[in-house]
Parts: structure tokens; C-alpha cells; sequence
């Protein structure tokens, strides 16, 4: 997978709701805020399922109900689509569990 593009980030990542650049490294991060700890493991459940499924996995840190996670591809040394599409998928999963 190769990363993305010039013309691909400008399409892609400002399309994703909340998601911004880490400093330093070609990722993307994003806190989740879920209502209590058993939303937000709900929610990790899922989409560790998912992650498997397509073989690309989150880096993520867990605080009660706070997810911190940061997206990158290590096999490519960056951002490809498969970050863009867990994003996505992760904010799908995420609609209606967070913290109001
Ligand atoms: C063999 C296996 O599919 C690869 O090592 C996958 C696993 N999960 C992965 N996850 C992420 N985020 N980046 C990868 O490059 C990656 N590679």
C-alpha cells in the first residue's frame, strides 16, 4: 500500500470529522469521549474486530472512558487509505456512544 498522495490528503483528510495531523509523523490522531468505560470498551471491542478483519490495526491509549488513538500505516511509513477507512469505520462505531 502505498501512502498517500499530495492530491489524496488534500481530498481525503479534511474530509474526516475531528481527525488532525500528529507533529512529527505521518499520522493522524483523534480523542474519543465515550459516557463511561463500558462505551468506550464496547466500542474498542468493535473495532478490534474490524481492525483484524482487515488486518490493520489502531495505535490506542484507554483512560476510563477517553480513547486517545493515532492512525498510521508502519509497512508504508505513513498514511495510505487503510487509515482513512478505519477513521471512518471508527466514527461509524463511535455515533451515538460518545459523551454528550
Ligand atoms: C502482516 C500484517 O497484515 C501487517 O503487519 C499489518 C498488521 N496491522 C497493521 N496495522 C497498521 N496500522 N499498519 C500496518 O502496517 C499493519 N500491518
Amino acid at each position: 500500500m502505498k501512502p498517500l498522495s499530495d492530491s489524496e490528503r488534500a481530498e481525503l483528510l479534511p474530509a474526516l470529522d475531528g481527525w488532525s495531523l500528529v507533529e512529527g509523523r505521518d499520522a493522524i490522531r483523534k480523542r474519543f469521549v465515550f459516557e463511561d468505560f463500558g462505551a468506550a470498551f464496547a466500542w474498542m471491542s468493535r473495532v478490534a474486530l474490524a481492525a483484524e478483519k482487515a488486518g490493520h490495526h489502531p495505535e490506542w491509549f484507554n483512560v476510563y472512558n477517553r480513547v486517545d488513538v493515532v492512525l498510521s500505516t508502519h509497512d508504508a511509513g505513513g498514511l495510505t487509505r487503510r487509515d482513512v477507512e478505519l477513521a471512518q469505520r471508527m466514527d461509524l462505531y463511535a455515533s451515538g456512544l460518545l459523551k454528550a
